[in-house]
C-alpha cells in the first residue's frame, strides 16, 4: 500500500503539487498520467525520498517516508534519466548497485533477455541511449522488490526490447507486485494498467479503471479520453480535438 496525503511541493514560485491525495491499494499496475510538467516525476521522487515535500505525508507499506531510509530497500526504481559515472563498465555498475543496496540481484536472466552479454565490459559513456536504458532496466528488475516504480521505462527502446519490457512488467504483476508507471505511450496503459491516476493542475483529477475513464469522457480510446479532459479544463487544448 502507498498512501499519500495532502502532498504539496513548489520549486520557487512554481507550485507543482497542490495537495495530492492518493491511495494505491492492493497489487497491480497503476499508471500515473498527466501533461508534461504536471508533477508525475515529482510525486515519484517524493515517494522515494529524493524530493522533500513542503507539506503532506507519505506511507509506503507500514512505514512513513519522512526521515526514514529503511523502506527504500523494498522499492525498485527505474528513473527517467539515470546518472551514473560514465567511466564505469556495465559489470562494475551492476556490482556497485548491488553493494549499495546490500542485496544480491538476479541479473543474469535479464542480461540474456536484453542481449547485453556483449556489453558487460563496455563503459557507460560508449553505450547508445537504448542500450543504456536496457542496463537501467536490468538494474531495476534484478531485485525482487514488492514495489516497482517505472518513470518512462520505454524511452529509447527498439520494438524487440519494448516487447521484452512489457513481458517483464506483466510477469512482475503476476507475482503480486505494486507497479507505478508513468508513460506517454497510451497503448501501454491501455494494455497493462489496472488503474489510471490522472494528475492535473497539481491535484489528482481522476483515479479509476480504463472503463471508468471511458464512461466519464464518453471516449473509447484513452488518448481521446485524455484530450477530452484537457479540453474541458484548458482552452489551449481545444485544437487537439478539432484536428
Ligand atoms: N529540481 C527542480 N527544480 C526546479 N523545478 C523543478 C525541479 N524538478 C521539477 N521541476 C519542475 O516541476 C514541474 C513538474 O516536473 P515533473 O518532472 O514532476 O513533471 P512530469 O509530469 O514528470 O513531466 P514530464 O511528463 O515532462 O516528464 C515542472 O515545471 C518542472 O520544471
Amino acid at each position: 500500500m502507498i498512501a499519500i496525503k495532502n502532498l504539496e511541493k513548489s520549486f520557487g514560485k512554481n507550485k507543482v503539487l497542490k495537495g495530492v491525495d492518493l491511495e494505491v491499494k492492493g497489487q497491480g499496475i497503476f499508471a500515473i498520467l498527466g501533461p508534461n510538467g504536471s508533477g508525475k516525476t515529482t510525486i515519484i521522487k517524493s515517494i522515494l525520498g529524493m524530493v522533500l515535500p513542503d507539506a503532506g505525508e507519505i506511507v509506503v507499506g507500514a512505514e512513513g517516508v519522512k526521515g526514514n531510509w529503511n523502506y527504500r530497500k523494498n522499492i525498485s526504481y527505474l528513473p527517467q534519466i539515470a546518472h551514473f559515472p560514465e567511466n564505469l563498465k556495465v559489470k562494475e555498475l551492476l556490482r556497485m548497485v548491488k553493494d549499495i543496496r546490500g542485496q544480491e540481484g538476479n541479473e543474469q536472466p535479464l542480461i540474456e533477455r536484453f542481449k547485453l552479454e556483449g556489453f558487460m565490459n563496455s563503459r557507460l559513456r560508449n553505450l547508445s541511449g537504448g542500450t543504456r536504458q536496457k542496463v537501467n532496466i536490468v538494474l531495476c528488475f534484478m531485485f525482487n522488490s514488492p514495489y516497482i516504480i517505472l518513470d518512462e521505462p520505454t524511452s529509447g527502446l527498439d520494438p524487440v526490447a519494448m516487447i521484452t519490457l512489457r513481458e517483464l512488467i506483466q510477469e512482475e504483476r503476476a507475482k503480486g507486485k505494486v507497479i507505478l508507471l508513468t508513460t506517454h505511450i497510451m497503448d501501454i496503459v491501455e494494455e497493462m494498467a489496472d488503474e489510471i491516476v490522472f494528475l492535473l493542475e497539481g491535484k489528482i483529477f481522476f483515479k479509476g479503471s480504463l472503463q471508468d475513464m471511458r464512461d466519464m469522457t464518453g471516449e473509447m480510446k484513452l488518448e481521446r479520453s485524455i484530450a477530452n479532459i484537457l479540453l474541458r479544463n484548458d482552452k489551449q487544448y481545444q485544437e487537439v480535438l478539432t484536428t
